[in-house]
């Protein structure tokens, strides 16, 4: 959801309050309703809003927290743990055969059906790893991330992590999906030349018109949503997509949550926006 004609006559200065103050209250809802006492292996995603999820937590106190561990998706979310005086535990140590008790993270937009986009921060592929690895995946973001399609709001496209090798011929086969104009992200201003990700890797970022859900397909003129008339569901676009050779992952988290699969799934059981009136709206599926 962009900003409204009204919210947008507001000075920038206090627009950015506003987005700041949502992502706030949606974080601290979202610690409130899904970080238990009793749980032990908690998920901290990446980005600017997960700031807010760290400082909601740690204002639990340690009472609380001290027999918690947090696992991170990358450099960033590993300082504002320490920062926070948390104790950070790596993926790598989960035993095998079991899971985070619950993750948090933030999107670059939300479908009506949970689909994510993410990405926006270069963290997708850990942050896949970790969302994967948890019963119960929680989503925290503000309005402006709200939207019916993806690649409605986001327009900046599907974030790719690729081999720098094979970049090349993922544009090259991108380009014949139908994405308009996919570009290897610059590092710029911080770095000249390509971005590196916290795993060596390259981003590229794919740009497609709004992705139907897979419920759509029914719907006339929309066939399977394969790519034909440059239509895509989510799914059968991120199943093609994590088939190019040298696409390490994809920013689309889609098809079922930890909930409805034992071994978890990318998409969040719930999703927490703050809204522009200071309130919280969650949207959610707890099956
Ligand atoms: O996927 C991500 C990083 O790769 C972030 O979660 C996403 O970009 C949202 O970030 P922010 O909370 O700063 O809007």
């Amino acid at each position: 959801m962009a900003m409204s004609t009204s919210e947008s006559a507001i000075p920038l200065e206090q627009q950015a309050r506003l987005v700041e103050k949502s992502k706030r209250f949606a974080s601290y809802q979202a610690v409130k309703d899904h970080l238990v006492a009793s749980y032990t292996r908690i998920g901290i995603g990446s980005g600017s809003t997960v700031v807010y999820v760290v400082e909601a937590i740690a204002a639990l106190g340690p009472g609380v927290t001290s027999n918690m561990k947090f696992y991170p998706t990358g450099a960033q979310s590993e300082e504002l743990i320490e920062a926070a005086g948390l104790t950070l535990q790596f993926i790598n140590k989960l035993p095998a055969g079991q899971l985070l008790d619950v993750a948090f993270d933030g999107a670059d937009e939300v479908d009506d059906d949970l689909n994510l986009i993410k990405g926006g921060g270069a963290c997708l592929w850990q942050e896949k790893i970790v969302a994967t690895s948890a019963k119960r995946f929680v989503c925290v973001a503000d309005f402006r991330k709200l939207s019916p399609r993806l690649g409605t709001n986001w327009k900046k496209g599907i974030p790719i992590e690729v081999l720098p090798m094979a970049a090349p011929r993922v544009l090259d086969e991108l380009k014949q999906m139908g994405s308009h104009n996919p570009r290897i992200r610059p590092g710029l201003p911080g770095k000249a030349g390509a971005i590196v990700t916290d795993n060596g890797l390259w981003i590229i970022d794919a740009p497609f018109t709004p992705l139907h859900l897979p419920k759509d397909s029914s719907e006339s003129g929309i066939q399977a949503g394969n790519g034909d008339n440059g239509v895509w569901t989510v799914d059968a676009l991120a199943d093609r997509l994590i088939k190019i050779p040298g696409v390490a992952e994809i920013g689309l988290f889609y098809g079922k949550n930890g909930l409805q699969v034992e071994s978890g799934g990318q998409k969040p059981v719930a999703a927490y926006f703050g809204m522009a009136d200071g309130t919280v709206e969650v949207k959610s599926d707890m099956g």
